[in-house]
């Protein structure tokens, strides 16, 4: 079996399968407080709806639909109300990955719940705090739309992007350090799960 992920289950690792992994030379990162935090992916005839980030964490980056899950609500009603403020659209979110970000200089770990849906209802909209565009997922089809702009992403998206789009499920882990403006990823496992991990 491979290494366990520290601050995953280590039972929902159990029969994983690692799909990518590296800067071993580096110790995880070490956290005491965990947040809980969503992102929502739509993926409708050959395209992903991805948002461009006009504020806060994140700025300036495309990403899935997502945030804090506030108190009293479950996740996957938290990702459902990120989604309409967001892009102010209705979907049946399903859980595809749970994510374990950490980053130097924020005290606790992002523990995100990654969904994706092949549906929506609404129109997509422009709202305070996302701009929404599509990408097309592979290079046969809708040659009229861009391709993912992962150089405009978070810089370990791309590992497990191929799991999301290809309906597996997955848990990773990512620990980013800052370089002056930069966010630079310094340790990763990504890990393909038979079942959902929560
Ligand atoms: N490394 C990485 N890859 C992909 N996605 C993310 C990360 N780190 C992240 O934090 N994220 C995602 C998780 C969330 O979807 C957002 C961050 O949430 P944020 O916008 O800060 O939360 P909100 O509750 O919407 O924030 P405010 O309303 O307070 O601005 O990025």
């Amino acid at each position: 079996m491979s290494e366990l992920i520290p601050g995953l289950d280590d039972l929902s690792q159990k029969g994983c399968i690692e799909v990518s992994s590296g800067g071993s030379e580096f110790e995880w990162m070490k956290f005491e407080q965990r947040k809980l935090y969503t992102n929502a992916f739509i993926v409708v005839d050959g395209k992903i709806l991805l948002g461009y980030k006009k504020r806060g964490f994140g700025v300036h980056k495309y990403n899935g639909f997502g945030g804090k899950v506030d108190a009293g609500e479950t996740s996957i009603q938290a990702a459902s109300r990120e989604l309409m403020e967001e892009a102010g659209i209705e979907s049946s979110l399903e859980h595809a990955g749970t994510f374990l970000f950490l980053i130097a200089g924020v005290e606790w770990a992002f523990h995100i719940d990654i969904y994706r849906a092949d549906s929506y209802t609404g129109t997509p909209i422009e709202t305070e705090e996302m701009h929404p565009h599509w990408f097309r997922i592979n290079d046969e089809d809708h040659l009229d739309t861009p391709p993912i702009p992962f150089d405009k992403m978070w810089e370990s998206d791309d590992l497990w992007f191929p799991l999301l789009l290809k309906k597996r499920n997955f848990i990773v882990r990512t620990d980013y350090i800052r370089e002056g403006e930069r966010d630079v990823l310094r340790k990763w496992c990504v890990k393909e799960t038979s079942f959902n991990a929560s």
